[in-house]
């Protein structure tokens, strides 16, 4: 890929630029330049916040549909309606799909998959709703617990992307939606935010358009979590995948 940087002078992406970085180091340096230890630490932090997270969300995504076929299949039949069969989903459909921008929450909400954000430090002794919190304490968030509390949701253990819609179910409801914690909060919450939202809204409405998920003779996912930075579920062995229709026929 360095020579085709190189060759086309055609930077189409951060990791083209990013390598083009890396190649004008040795021809002339200036001060402009980013030190090649500063590249492999962007890489590192970009691979590690950005790749890791957004498939896990997907991954959930999938855990639920195969557990939930008439949730998949609402989602479906609202993707037939509104995008249809003749084109791809696009970014601009965001805001035209209640009912899979809900599931989206409610995964994110139910799965709480990075339960706590990144442990950080107070720099002085302060106060935060009431509690005191001397100087250099860590301090992290409990997301899952704010995503499962009783007080803010209605039967917070079951999944239910309908309690993200009005009566009409045509809307979400916005409020709610903000109520969900999962790119932490304040100075150091997640950059990613807006492009994770789009990519995982992108990825999902283009799979379920074309591909039917299931478990093979009726099985149950196992949806056990395994608790680490991110929450992952168990592999499962028994997926399987059916084309909805034939591929052909999609521009
Ligand atoms: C669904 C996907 C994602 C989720 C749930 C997520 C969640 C989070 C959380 C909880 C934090 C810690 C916030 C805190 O400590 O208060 C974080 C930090 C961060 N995220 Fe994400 N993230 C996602 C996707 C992404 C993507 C796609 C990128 C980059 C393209 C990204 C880049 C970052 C970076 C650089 C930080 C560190 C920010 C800092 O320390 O100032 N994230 N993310």
């Amino acid at each position: 890929s360095r020579a085709v940087v190189r060759k086309h002078n055609n930077i189409r992406d951060i990791t083209d630029s990013l390598i083009e970085q890396s190649l004008e180091k040795k021809e002339a340096s200036t001060a402009a330049q980013i030190p090649n230890k500063k590249i492999v630490n962007l890489v590192n932090d970009l691979f590690g916040a950005g790749f890791d997270t957004v498939t896990t969300a997907l991954s959930w995504c999938l855990m639920y549909l195969v557990t939930y076929p008439d949730i998949q299949k609402r989602i479906q039949a609202e993707l037939d309606q509104t995008i249809g069969r003749e084109r791809r989903p696009r970014l601009s459909d965001q805001g035209t799909l209640p009912y899979t921008e809900a599931f989206i929450l409610e995964m994110f909400r139910h799965s709480s998959f990075l339960p706590f954000t990144i442990p950080h430090s107070t720099t002085r002794d302060t106060v935060l709703n009431g509690y005191y919190i001397p100087k250099g304490r860590c301090v992290f968030i409990n997301q899952w617990q704010v995503n499962h509390d009783e007080k803010l949701w209605k039967n917070p253990h079951v999944f239910n992307p309908e309690r993200f819609l009005n009566a009409k179910g045509t809307e979400v409801n916005k409020e709610d939606g903000e109520k969900v914690l999962v790119f932490g909060l304040g100075k150091r919450r997640c950059i990613g935010e807006f492009i994770a939202r789009r990519q995982v809204f992108l990825f999902l409405t283009t799979l379920l358009q074309q591909l039917e998920f299931s478990v093979r003779d009726g099985r149950k996912v196992d949806m056990t979590p395994r608790y680490g930075l991110a929450i992952k579920h168990k592999r499962c062995e028994h997926f399987q995948v059916k084309q909805r229709f034939p591929m052909a026929s999609l521009s």
